[in-house]
């Protein structure tokens, strides 16, 4: 029997459409590849603790904007990132942030799976060892087995933890990969197609296990599938050509967007 009220179905709907407080902001964000500009001047808030979907068509702009958000883009030689992105009030382009430890905040999840090749146990134990996070083999053993569980993966390698990370399933490897960025306790977490290289049972498994990281996570996830994005996702951001198209709750956004470009891409009139 349903025991919600009328009231608290409302009340439901209401706060999974709001956007809460922003965790991180991006204002007037431009990137350059050399002379090619691939984002013109976009304006996004990513709320705390829920999961934020980008979308659109090819080469808009989704992954370039998902690495901004963890200067990601710093690797790329010819790459120029302009504007601001403000993590907690505090702008992660500023000299004075140590890059390292920004990325410890923001965390990232790739669209291959990338185990370290070492074993199970080393892929986890490596950031909390380097950013200094524990230092007594009981802390490691803790650190450990809590993100793996938090990952839904540990009951699958509890008996494993010393066999090789890239010896694991697909969709166990990017279980592990989740679990590594979880070690370093972030508060972003970003996700580029993470279930791109995974079968349908494996990628049930990751939406299922993003769903769970929202009570503790802000998750933005990169995605060309439109069911995935619906899914997982409290609100949609729509880019086209290097522009932010419209952003708002992802019910609204799938069902009566205010943009005929969102609707033309969700209805799979181009892309
Ligand atoms: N390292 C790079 N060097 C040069 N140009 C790049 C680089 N990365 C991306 N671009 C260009 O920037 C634009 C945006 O690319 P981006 O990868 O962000 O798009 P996307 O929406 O994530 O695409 P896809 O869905 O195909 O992954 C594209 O025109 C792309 O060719």
């Amino acid at each position: 029997m349903n025991m919600l009220t009328d009231a608290a179905v409302e009340e439901k709907l209401q706060s999974a459409s709001k956007p809460g407080v922003s965790k991180m902001v991006g204002k007037d964000v431009t990137v350059h590849y050399g002379e090619k500009q691939a984002l013109f001047g976009v304006n996004l808030e990513v709320p705390e603790k829920q999961v934020m979907a980008l979308i659109g068509p090819s080469g808009c702009g989704k992954s370039t904007f998902l690495r901004c958000l963890n200067r990601m883009n710093d690797t790329i030689d010819i790459c120029r990132v302009g504007g601001s992105i403000m993590l907690d009030g505090e702008d992660i382009y500023d000299p004075r942030i140590d890059v390292v430890e920004l990325r410890a905040r923001v965390g990232m999840v790739f669209q291959k799976p990338n185990p370290f090749p070492k074993s199970i146990y080393e892929n986890i134990a490596y950031g909390p060892r380097i950013h200094g996070l524990a230092s007594k083999k009981s802390e490691f053993d803790e650190v450990v087995e809590t993100s793996l569980q938090k990952a839904g993966l540990f009951n699958e390698v509890k008996d494993r933890l010393h066999e090789p990370g890239t010896g694991l399933s697909g969709g166990q490897q990017q279980r592990l990969c989740i679990a590594r960025a979880i070690a370093v306790s972030p508060e972003v977490i970003l996700m580029d197609e993470p279930c791109s290289a995974l079968d349908p049972i494996a990628t049930a498994k990751v939406e299922e296990l993003i769903d769970e990281l929202r009570e503790n996570y802000t998750i933005v996830i990169v995605t060309h599938s439109m069911q995935q994005a619906a899914r997982v996702s409290q609100r949609t951001a729509m880019f086209h050509l290097g522009n932010l198209v419209e952003e708002g709750p992802t019910d609204k956004m799938f069902t009566n967007p205010d943009d005929k470009r969102t609707q033309d891409y969700i209805t799979g009139r181009f892309g």
